[in-house]
């Protein structure tokens, strides 16, 4: 042992005179060049090339390292021995990621590469407007050669759009609203949020299933379609109306959507926001990958401008066809009126070019009065999907019976399923009112079901007695309206009811005499 600690002291003796020798010997720049030379030299027979990817780039933080660290760690979790865990803001995931110095394998296109995590003390702390961390982190990426130019480019978009899809499904969504009047937080912001943590899925909504499968399917070709929508020209939007009566499931559906597709939601309050330049900032702030709302659109505003006498001077409430309100981008004559925004400014928020400075972006609104909103709202383009939401049905009360029973339609008795089958129709019930009847007795499944019976035929008949004197009134409707419509269609009719008038007043003014 003693004569191996001998000879490695002498060895390190040889080198420390070899390198002060050559310190002596040849000047600093005759060294660099040696160097230069050998590193030269041994970059030729390397088949391997190199790239660093820093924490920090200067002073800003490299978001390729952090997409790195997030990509890394969908494969680290599976393989690796010793890792490091993190927790982001906001966020209910855990995330693994490559310790100190540690290495790993990926392969993308056939291609394998090697990645190390290298971590080094800083030496100094140098100027800096911010404080530096204590450690330089950076990964080096090893990868042949011969395969550099067959994968870098296409390998690191690939990561960062990985990234971005593990990030996304790691953070809770957001839920963003306007609601300050206006005023802008410190960091010059519109919007306010908080996590979004809304349970409704896709699963959970009682709809028909056919119309819910051909929703979630839009929703699907929507966001996979950036090809078809950049090949046609496009803009990368889909815009969406709900309506129906209260407590039929719209927003319910808005967070299923936001919570299928794993976007955030943009509440919008109209009612918040004084002109259209407002509206348009408000947009220009919001993110892709986003459902941007605005719930009950004919509360909101008036919008309904086709009826006559609704122009007035105020631009609330005046018609599209208006050429004054139809005037420039953004709704032009509407900013100059003051606080308020006006229907075409409305328009060009969902369509005009404004609407596609993001992408991937749907807009929905809500109503339960759709035939209330003006049709240039509506029309293909910028509402393309309409969707009822109806009273429940049967396919919807079995899904509700599922959610709050726990109860598989081969568990109830056929009976009863069948009177259930029967009145549901009839008894124009929404989900919402069916749920508040199961959540009162979920703890007694049997009873839940019988209640629900029979508040359901006790409003199938009230509607159905009620249904007979509407139909007799309406009836009685039609025909006042009928004879008012001959009387002003032939106006022999309507000479012969004004002569027999004047007549009357003849008789009765003589009568006085
Ligand atoms: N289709 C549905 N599927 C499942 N639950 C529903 C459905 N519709 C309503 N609900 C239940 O009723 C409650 C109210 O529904 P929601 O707020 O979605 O109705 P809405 O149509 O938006 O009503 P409003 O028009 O008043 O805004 C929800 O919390 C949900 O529990
Ligand atoms: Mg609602």
């Amino acid at each position: 042992m003693k004569e191996y600690w001998g000879s490695l002291a002498s060895i390190l003796g040889v080198l420390a005179f070899c390198q002060s020798l050559l310190h002596v010997l040849f000047p600093p720049e005759l060294r660099f060049a040696t160097l230069k030379l050998f590193n030269r030299i041994f970059n030729v027979f390397n088949s391997y090339c190199y790239f660093d990817i820093t924490e920090i780039d200067g002073v800003n933080t490299n978001e390729l390292y952090n997409a790195v660290q997030l990509y890394l760690s969908s494969s680290v979790s599976i393989s690796g021995s010793r890792l490091s865990l993190t927790r982001a803001l906001n966020s209910s995931v855990i995330t693994f990621g490559l310790t100190n110095n540690d290495t790993l394998f990926d392969t993308f296109n056939g291609v394998t590469v090697l990645w190390e995590h290298i971590v080094t003390q800083r030496q100094a702390q140098t100027f800096s407007w911010r404080p530096m961390p204590d450690e330089k982190r950076g990964f080096t990426l090893r990868i042949k050669k011969k395969d550099k130019s067959l994968i870098l480019d296409s390998y690191l978009d690939y990561i960062m759009e990985k990234a971005n899809d593990i990030r996304r499904k790691n953070e809770d969504r957001l839920l963003y609203t306007n609601s300050r009047g206006g005023s802008l937080d410190s960091r010059g912001h519109p919007w306010e949020s908080v996590p979004f943590k809304h349970p409704s899925t896709f699963e959970t909504l009682a709809m028909d299933p056919a119309k819910k499968a051909e929703i979630m399917e839009d929703l699907k070709d929507f966001a996979n379609g950036q090809s078809f929508y950049q090949k046609t020209g496009r803009a990368w939007k889909r815009g969406y109306l709900l309506y129906g009566p209260p407590g039929t499931g719209k927003s319910s559906m808005i967070a299923a959507m936001a919570n299928y597709l794993g976007y955030d939601i943009y509440d919008l309050e109209l009612t918040e926001v004084h002109n259209n330049s407002e509206l348009r900032k408000l947009l220009m702030k919001t993110s892709s990958k986003s459902i941007i709302v605005i719930e009950d659109i004919d509360c909101s505003i008036n919008l309904s401008n086709r009826k006559k006498g609704t122009a007035n001077n105020s631009s609330i409430g005046r018609s599209y066809c208006d050429p004054e309100m139809r005037s420039g981008p953004g709704g032009g004559t509407g900013d100059e009126g003051g606080n308020s925004i006006t229907l075409s400014g409305l328009l060009n928020f969902t369509d005009g070019l404004w609407s596609c400075c993001g992408s991937e972006r749907i807009f929905v609104f809500t109503t339960n009065h759709a035939d209330k909103l003006d049709p240039a709202l509506l029309r293909s383009g910028r509402m393309d999907m309409h969707v009822f939401m109806s009273y429940c049905s049967f396919p919807a009360l079995k899904i509700l019976l599922k959610n709050y029973l726990g109860h598989e339609e081969s568990e109830l008795d056929e009976g009863v399923l069948k009177e259930l089958e029967e009145v549901i129709a009839m008894a124009e019930m929404t989900p919402a009112d069916i749920s508040e009847l199961l959540i009162k007795n979920r703890r007694n499944k049997d009873k839940a079901v019988i209640e629900l019976l029979e508040a359901l035929k006790e409003r199938a008949e009230r509607k159905s007695k009620g249904g007979e004197s509407v139909r007799e009134k309406n009836l009685n409707d039609v025909e006042e309206e009928e004879q008012e419509k001959r009387a002003l269609e032939s106006p022999k009719e309507g000479r012969a009811f004004d002569d027999s008038c004047e007549k009357d007043e003849e008789d009765e003014e003589k009568k006085i005499e």
